[in-house]
């Protein structure tokens, strides 16, 4: 990397620069909607690609970076590495094919180059939970390698608060040679999801901007203000940008806990909690979220740390929901290993299948999934632990691999549903020998089956987690064996009255957890 003067500049790089010049704005969307404004996209990854590739329709003009020579390859070739994402490989094949895209492991070239340049490379955590910058930091380091007078550099990865002003600005600065009042700086947070990236980038909510000093917030709105059909949405500076983002995840983080909080009281109250959530639900003000075995991705379990170990403040409800949600798994263990002892069935040394290692349905990702924390719960107390999971192979992830039809045929004692992916609607449990199945997402119908269910917080259509024990006195669940008035061998459950319980159909409910959805 380089230290000292900034590169000289050409006269025709200055006239294309987005930041502090004197071309008017009007003619600025011009030149960058032409492909005169050449954009560098650090980052080539499940948000990286598509973001480039939507870069590549609006701006023309696209150098994808990414440090690892097979996606540079596979992009360079026309093709999209990144699976799951409707119309990602028509557009990348389309956009290559057209010019407006190619592809490097050449940063440093590509900043010298870019006018434009956009970050979207992970922000992990270290094993303290403190963030970890060195990705974003080498980043950087290409980037001043590359920079001109003039260069607006756009950060989507999610940040800590702060990052932008007290690390990447004076780092820029120090490294490329200019003034800090020379080249833009602004953040405007990724908001998509995983499986609608493409949707979610061209516009499906208002794009939040905000820059290091007004003239960056200017120049990245007028980018996004063409890439994105939604509204452009201004803060008031790099560091609220920042946290917008984090207190997105937090608050997902802290509603769900407490929905999982709400959840664990089925069993003292002999209700379904689900149910009384989706009709608490009917009131608009009222957005309780879905209770479940526990919050995985690559977001909202990390985003809460980005504050948790840096603010002065002891932040005690952020950090309660955390620790909530990530006890979850060993809660969906507790009531396996009750079910069993009901029917006289030991944990230790039973066989039990996962299904759904992926954190979510349909998503080929399995970071913090609450999967692996309920593999190792399983293990740690002496279960035989079996996977069943149509995206990825659970042997992986320290499950026997299991296939759905595998699963249908072998003999095991417990069965715990924690991802409910669309193909475990083929399941004929009925072919299956009898066993007991926690169910963390309320997504089976087995009363009809000889399994013995426990639905983790109760089903959506009123019954409550385990059928027969409603109980006015809340003594249901005081004691397992009692409470299920099962003989060692009966495993068949009993009637579900709850289940013909009106589901209610407010018009104005809102959605709770599942408002990210559709
Ligand atoms: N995936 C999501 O759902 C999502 C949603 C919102 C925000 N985000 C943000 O986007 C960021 C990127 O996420 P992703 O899912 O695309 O990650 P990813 O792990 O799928 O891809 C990251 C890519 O960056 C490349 N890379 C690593 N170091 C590099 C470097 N120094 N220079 C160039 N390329 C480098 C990797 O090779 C990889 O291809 C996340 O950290 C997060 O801040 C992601
Ligand atoms: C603020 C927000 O929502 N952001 C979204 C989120 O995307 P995601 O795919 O990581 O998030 P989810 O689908 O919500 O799920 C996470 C985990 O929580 C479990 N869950 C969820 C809702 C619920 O009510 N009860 C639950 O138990 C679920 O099963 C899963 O394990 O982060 C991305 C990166 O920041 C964002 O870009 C994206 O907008």
């Amino acid at each position: 990397m380089q230290t000292g003067d900034a590169p000289e500049q050409p006269e025709s790089a200055r006239k294309t620069a987005l930041y502090g010049t004197a071309v008017p704005a009007d003619r600025q969307r011009e030149l960058l909607t032409d492909g005169d404004v050449p954009v560098a996209v650090y980052g080539l990854g499940k948000m990286g690609l598509p973001l480039a590739a939507v870069y590549a329709e609006t701006a023309g003009n696209v150098i994808g970076v990414d440090i690892d020579p097979a996606v540079v390859e596979t992009v360079t070739a026309g093709e999209s590495h990144v699976v799951g994402e409707p119309d990602l490989a028509e557009l990348v094949a389309e956009q290559v094919r057209q010019g407006r895209l190619d592809a490097t492991t050449d940063g440093p070239a590509a900043a010298a180059e870019a006018r434009v340049h956009v970050i979207i490379v992970p922000t992990l955590l270290d094993e303290e939970n403190e963030p970890n910058l060195t990705t974003v930091e080498s980043v950087a380091a290409d980037i001043a390698a590359g920079l001109s007078p003039g260069d607006l550099i756009v950060a989507e990865s999610t940040l800590p608060p702060g990052t932008c002003r007290d690390v990447l600005q004076p780092f820029l600065t120090a490294e490329s040679g200019l003034d800090s009042e020379e080249f833009g700086l602004a953040f405007c947070p990724e908001r998509t999801s995983s499986g609608t990236a493409l949707r979610d980038i061209r516009g499906r909510y208002p794009k939040v901007v905000g820059g290091i000093d007004d003239e960056s917030t200017r120049a990245a709105a007028l980018v996004y203000d063409e890439l994105s059909a939604n509204d452009v949405h201004p803060v008031a500076d790099a560091t609220t940008a920042e946290a917008v983002k984090v207190f997105e995840g937090i608050y997902r983080d802290v509603n769900i806990a407490l929905a999982n909080e709400l959840g664990r009281l089925a069993d003292d109250l002999g209700i379904s909690v689900r149910e009384a959530i989706e009709t608490a639900n009917d009131l608009p003000m009222c957005q309780l979220h879905d209770p479940g075995p526990g919050v995985g991705g690559h977001c909202i379990p990390y985003y809460p740390h980005f504050l948790l170990s840096r603010m002065d403040e002891p932040m005690a409800l952020t950090r309660t929901a955390r620790a909530v949600n990530e006890a979850m798994p060993a809660v969906v263990v507790d009531r396996l290993e009750r079910e069993l002892a009901a029917v006289d069935a030991d944990l230790d040394g039973a066989s039990i299948a996962v299904l759904g290692i992926t954190y979510r349905p349909g998503v080929e990702e399995t970071r913090a999934s609450p999967a692996l924390g309920v593999i190792d719960e399983l293990r740690e107390r002496g279960a035989d632990v079996a996977g069943v999971d149509p995206l990825i192979d659970p042997a992986d992830y320290g499950a026997r691999s299991l296939s759905i039809d595998e699963f249908e045929s072998s003999a095991v004692d417990g069965a715990v549903v924690v991802t409910p992916h669309d193909e475990f609607g083929r399941i004929d449990w009925d072919a299956a020998e009898p066993m007991v199945v926690v169910d963390g997402r309320d997504a089976t119908e087995l009363e009809e089956t000889t399994h013995r269910v426990y639905t983790l917080a109760g089903s959506r259509r009123g019954r409550p987690p385990r059928p027969g024990t409603r109980s006015a006195s809340g003594e249901g669940d005081a004691s397992p064996t009692d409470a299920v008035g099962g003989e060692s061998d009966d495993r068949r459950p009993s009637e579900d009255a709850g289940d013909d319980a009106p589901s209610g159909s407010a018009a104005n409910r809102t959605g709770g957890g599942t408002d990210v959805q559709g």
